[in-house]
């Protein structure tokens, strides 16, 4: 139940709202969404902006293209699916039902009207440490609720997969709560870049302790603006971060130096070098010290949840007052 989960008054409130909307809705079905919007693509497929026409409400409509499956394994993977529906927390999206229609299994979610973090750092170049703090402590929270009320790790964190809104809440989705659907898209990885720990490139068994490695890279990528691995010189970081025209808004002019690593190569190095560091003035002791104790190739030396989340930046982060929402709008206003 809600009361058991440690949320504040309004966190409660806006789930309650949520559901209530929720019960309205019945089976959800292909004709009843009408289509407003292309939202993004992952490697999974598209998402859609929907107005769900019956209840007027707007949706994230997400279609998985998976060709062939046998029904049996589509039936099961609707049916794992379903779990969704008890995942109801402050920062995890919100769950309207899933359903298949003509080849494709379809996920309706909570609509955030600030899109994918990804998108945000395209547009603006870099996110300011005090906001990538909030946004931290959001990740741990959901990681911890999907390990220790649904025994889910995320598989998949990266800025594409945390949402935010003009309400200024951050969310995160796209994670693995169907075994058979993570199965069937193992080899569907495309794309020129990985947030994959090396453990898991290695094929080891791996844990929520490959999310934490996930995470800390995506810090890097989000606090410097560009992704990064091989990890930029100091000329390159200097030349970013040292602008004092406050760049941070608008797109950063230069791109790496070298030529870019082929995804094997990019890979191997992962696997083989020492990890990134945040190394700049411009960022906090505390929040070098948090990306440090992420990014351990050793799963065992690796921060855990628990750990993390008594780290001084996110206990500073949880106790500071930061206009997420006003940051949000912002970047909202930036043109694509
Ligand atoms: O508003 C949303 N609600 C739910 C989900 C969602 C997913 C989105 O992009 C995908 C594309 C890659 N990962 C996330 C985007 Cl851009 C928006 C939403």
């Amino acid at each position: 139940t809600l009361e058991e989960l440690e949320m504040d008054e309004n966190a409660r409130k806006r789930i309650k709202v949520f559901l209530n909307q929720k019960e309205k809705i019945g089976e959800l079905s292909d004709e009843d969404l009408e289509r407003l919007d292309e939202l993004g693509s992952g490697i999974s497929g598209a998402v859609m902006k929907v107005r769900h026409t019956p209840t007027q409400l707007i949706m994230a409509r997400k279609l998985i293209h998976l060709i062939p499956l046998k029904p049996a394994i589509k039936k099961q993977i609707i049916r794992e699916l379903k779990v969704l529906h008890e995942c109801n927390f402050p920062h995890i999206v919100g769950f309207y039902g899933a359903f298949y229609s003509d080849g494709d299994i379809n996920i309706c979610t909570e609509y955030m009207d600030g899109g994918s973090l990804d998108t945000i750092l395209r547009r603006s170049g870099r996110i300011p440490e005090p906001i990538l703090a909030k946004i931290t402590s959001a990740v741990l929270k959901g990681l911890s609720y999907l390990r220790d009320k649904h025994a889910i790790i995320h598989r998949s964190i990266k800025p594409s997969n945390i949402l935010v809104n003009s309400s200024g809440e951050i969310k995160i989705c796209d994670f693995g709560v169907s075994g058979q659907l993570v199965s069937s898209m193992a080899n569907t990885f495309v794309g020129t870049r990985s947030y994959m720990s090396p453990e898991r490139l290695q094929g080891e068994p791996y844990s929520v302790q490959s999310d934490i490695w996930s995470l800390g890279l995506s810090l890097v990528e989000m606090a410097i603006g560009m992704y990064p691995i091989p990890p930029p010189d100091q000329k390159t970081l200097d030349m970013i971060l040292d602008d004092n025209d406050d760049s941070s808004l608008r797109q950063n002019v230069i791109g790496p130096t070298s030529k870019p690593l082929t995804i094997f190569e990019l890979l191997n190095y992962v696997v083989t070098e020492p990890p990134t560091k945040l190394k700049h003035k411009s960022f906090s002791d505390d929040f070098k010290l948090f990306v440090d104790r992420c990014l351990r190739k050793n799963p065992d030396e690796r921060a855990d949840l628990k750990t993390l989340m008594n780290q001084e930046w996110i206990r500073k982060a949880d106790l500071a007052d930061v206009d997420v929402a006003g940051w949000v709008c912002k970047t909202m206003d930036v043109p694509p």
